[in-house]
């Protein structure tokens, strides 16, 4: 058996934040916005928590599908915004919606965070289990320096996210997930200092998002193209849509641009959620489902590939 989409879900904060917002407090303007990266507007949230999204997202996939809270084996929530180290959102999601037979877990791989977690989960359907969700869920805006506009401007809270069901067709077509650590500064947050009565002298880090622009520009450019025309090669015509992490949408020009494949079949929300990092594909994929744009009836060939923090990527290319 092989672990199969059979459900998608959103939940946002309610509050949206618009380029001009922000533009009231700090040194920016809609247009450098809009020009630079795409987004027009961000969900922020006020009194939510990572915690309350993943749980809306919970509700809404039992809600959508003919299954109970007990009929779950396991949930995952990708996210590098947890309400805490423990527990786990993940776990504050199985007591809320009572997925009493479930074990739950958080994986953290920052906008890889949703590929990486629907390829394990993937794995648990073809050995352990029958039934899971898989979140992606950020509150960015808690981790973020308010005072720096070249990061502030740039990401948005949200959550979304499947739930993945066995059957006998598989899924997944062909993977492939990365990391290189040795480029860990490039995209650092939340860092938290040792503050024990018995600490030496070390060196700290922000516990703000803190981002290399170029370098991480360069890198989505670089080897995450060669990554997905690695995996994809001959497909390459075959793919009906390719779900990118939603960070900048020049990024996604230049990425249809190196892999010759018309900008149209890059699917992108990032105008109305900005980066929301683990989040982002499966809301842009579950927005696509509510659109009709894709059917979940094992017709089309899509690539989600997420990248981002760590430094971390990864490839999928599925049949849904
Ligand atoms: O044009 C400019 O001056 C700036 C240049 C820098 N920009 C960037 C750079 C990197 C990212 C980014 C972030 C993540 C983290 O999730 C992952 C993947 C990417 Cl590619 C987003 N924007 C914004 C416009």
């Amino acid at each position: 058996k092989y672990g199969k989409i059979t459900a998608t879900a959103s939940f946002v904060p309610t509050q949206i934040i618009k380029n001009d917002d922000l533009a009231q407090i700090m040194a920016t303007s809609d247009e450098w916005i809009k020009s630079r990266t795409g987004i027009l507007e961000r969900r922020i949230a006020t009194t939510e928590n990572t915690s309350d999204l993943c749980i809306g997202v919970a509700e809404k996939l039992l809600l959508k599908s003919q299954i109970t809270a007990n009929d779950l084996d396991f949930i995952i929530v990708a996210t590098m915004t947890p309400d805490y180290a423990t527990p786990s959102v993940a776990c504050l999601v199985q007591g809320a919606i009572g997925a009493n037979n479930a074990f739950a877990f958080d994986l953290s791989a920052a906008c890889s965070g949703f590929v990486y977690a629907l390829s394990v989960a993937e794995k648990l359907i073809q050995t352990i289990a029958q039934k899971g969700l898989v979140i992606g869920g950020e509150v960015l805006s808690k981790c973020l320096d308010w005072q720096d506009r070249t990061t502030a401007v740039l990401f948005g809270d949200g959550a979304a996210g499947v739930l993945l069901e066995a059957s006998d067709v598989p899924m997944i077509k062909k993977e492939n997930l990365q990391a290189d650590g040795t480029r860990s500064t490039s995209l650092t947050a939340g860092y938290v200092k040792n503050d024990s009565p018995f600490k030496g002298e070390s060196p700290t880090a922000s516990p703000y998002l803190k981002m290399e622009g170029r370098e991480i520009f360069d890198f989505a450019t670089r080897d995450v193209v060669a990554a997905i025309d690695q995996l994809v090669a001959e497909d390459k015509d075959k793919i009906d849509f390719y779900l990118l992490h939603q960070a900048n949408s020049r990024i996604l020009d230049k990425v249809a641009r190196k892999l010759k494949v018309p900008r149209e079949r890059f699917l992108q929300n990032m105008d109305k959620y900005g980066n929301t990092s683990a989040a982002s594909i499966p809301l842009l994929l579950d927005e696509a489902v509510s659109a009709g744009i894709i059917r979940l009836d094992g017709t089309q060939n899509l690539v989600f590939s997420g990248f981002g923090g760590g430094l971390t990527w990864g490839v999928i290319q599925v049949t849904l």
